[in-house]
């Protein structure tokens, strides 16, 4: 089946998923907020400022109405940086119809009100089939057609496998998954520990500091998955510990290039001007933090790259105080009820 679908946020992202998209036959209508983006990208048929050097596919057509390109399609694909989903939420509601089916692909949590992304665009669009798409895929890879997988939550099964139909490629193999919790968190709370990996990287730090952070992150990424009603085996996942390796080992990552510059000293205005795209982690931080204290659960790492974050915290002092805290059990139990 070839569909009409709408890509809403041309950051690299969007993109990315809009040439894949194309290339699979599907019609794409392709939104970008900025007017001076959108055509550049229509005379140059490509998007230098976020993935340069790659060419659209005929079927992408830049969009500047919003209105239009919902109008035209029956798929959305939401993929602007996650404090962007409510706003755009707003402005896209008023043109739906109850058969729109809605993907959202942005990670992270919202600041203020602790919610998951699918929470946020249940409040602003409550009548629209929802899908999650999440994973370990950098878009300069998928744009390259590198082999990738991921992962589609949801909880309409049919419409779940409908869209991972028409994402599925010869290089982009899907999985469904009905834990739509377990894979937002796992997206969203991977980006805290890869700023970790990277200030880690920063320091000078080597191989073993990071498969440590990386191992007790997912410990502590299921511990407050598990207590927002995640499904464990989830962490184990694409969208837990398949997005955790790619984020914190990838040099495409923002998340980890955002941390290493924090541990080679700079400020963490300075980081965010030098990376000039959404670094998901920062904010994402705070709310897994504030999460946290709200339901008494031990995150140990997130606490601490919240300090370097929020409260100008040393970053040496805060890898000593994870390496001094109060020694403890990685596993108690032997098999099936045995314990210690
Ligand atoms: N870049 C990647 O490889 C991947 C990114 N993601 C996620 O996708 C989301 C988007 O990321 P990228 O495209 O990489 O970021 P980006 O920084 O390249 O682009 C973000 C886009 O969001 C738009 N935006 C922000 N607020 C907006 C608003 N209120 N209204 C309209 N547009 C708004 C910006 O104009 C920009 O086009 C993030 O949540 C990210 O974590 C997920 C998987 C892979
Ligand atoms: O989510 C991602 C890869 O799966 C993108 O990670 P970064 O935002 O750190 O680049």
């Amino acid at each position: 089946m070839k569909e009409t679908i709408s890509i809403i946020g041309a950051g690299s992202w969007g993109t990315a998923l809009g040439i894949l998209l194309a290339k699979n036959g599907h019609n794409i209508y392709l939104w970008h907020r900025d007017e001076q983006l959108v055509h550049e990208m229509h005379d140059k048929r490509e998007n230098s400022r976020y993935l340069p050097g790659i060419k659209f596919p005929e079927n992408i057509a830049v969009c500047e109405q919003l209105q239009y390109c919902i109008e035209h399609s029956n798929i959305i694909v939401l993929a602007v940086a996650s404090h962007g989903i409510r706003e755009i939420c707003k402005k896209i509601s008023p043109f739906l119809t109850e058969t729109h089916i809605l993907v959202n692909v942005a990670k992270g949590i919202e600041k203020d009100t602790l919610l998951r992304m699918s929470e946020v665009i249940a409040q602003e669009i409550p009548n629209n089939d929802l899908i999650t798409l999440s994973g370990p895929s950098h878009a300069e890879e998928v744009a390259r057609d590198i082999p990738t997988t991921v992962v589609v939550a949801g909880v309409n099964r049919k419409k779940t496998e409908y869209i991972q139909e028409l994402f599925m490629s010869t290089t982009f193999r899907v999985y469904t998954n009905p834990d739509v919790i377990g894979v937002e968190l796992g997206g969203a709370l991977k980006n805290v520990i890869a700023l970790g990996a990277g200030i880690s990287d920063g320091l000078g730090y080597g191989d073993n500091t990071k498969s440590a952070l990386m191992t007790r992150g997912i410990v502590e990424i299921s511990r407050l998955g598990i207590a927002m009603g995640a499904n464990m085996s989830t962490f184990a996942g694409l969208s837990g510990i398949g997005d955790l390796i790619v984020t914190c080992t990838s040099m495409h990552s923002r998340n980890r290039r955002a941390g290493i510059q924090l541990g080679q000293g700079n400020s963490l205005e300075e980081v965010l001007n030098n990376i000039g795209m959404v670094v998901e982690g920062v904010k994402t931080t705070r709310a897994a933090y504030n999460l946290s204290q709200k339901l008494g659960i031990e995150m140990p790492i997130t606490s601490e790259i919240h300090d370097v974050l929020y409260n100008n915290g040393n970053v040496k002092d805060s890898v000593m105080k994870l390496m001094l805290r109060n020694k403890t059990h990685e596993v108690e139990e032997v098999a099936h009820n045995t314990s210690w």
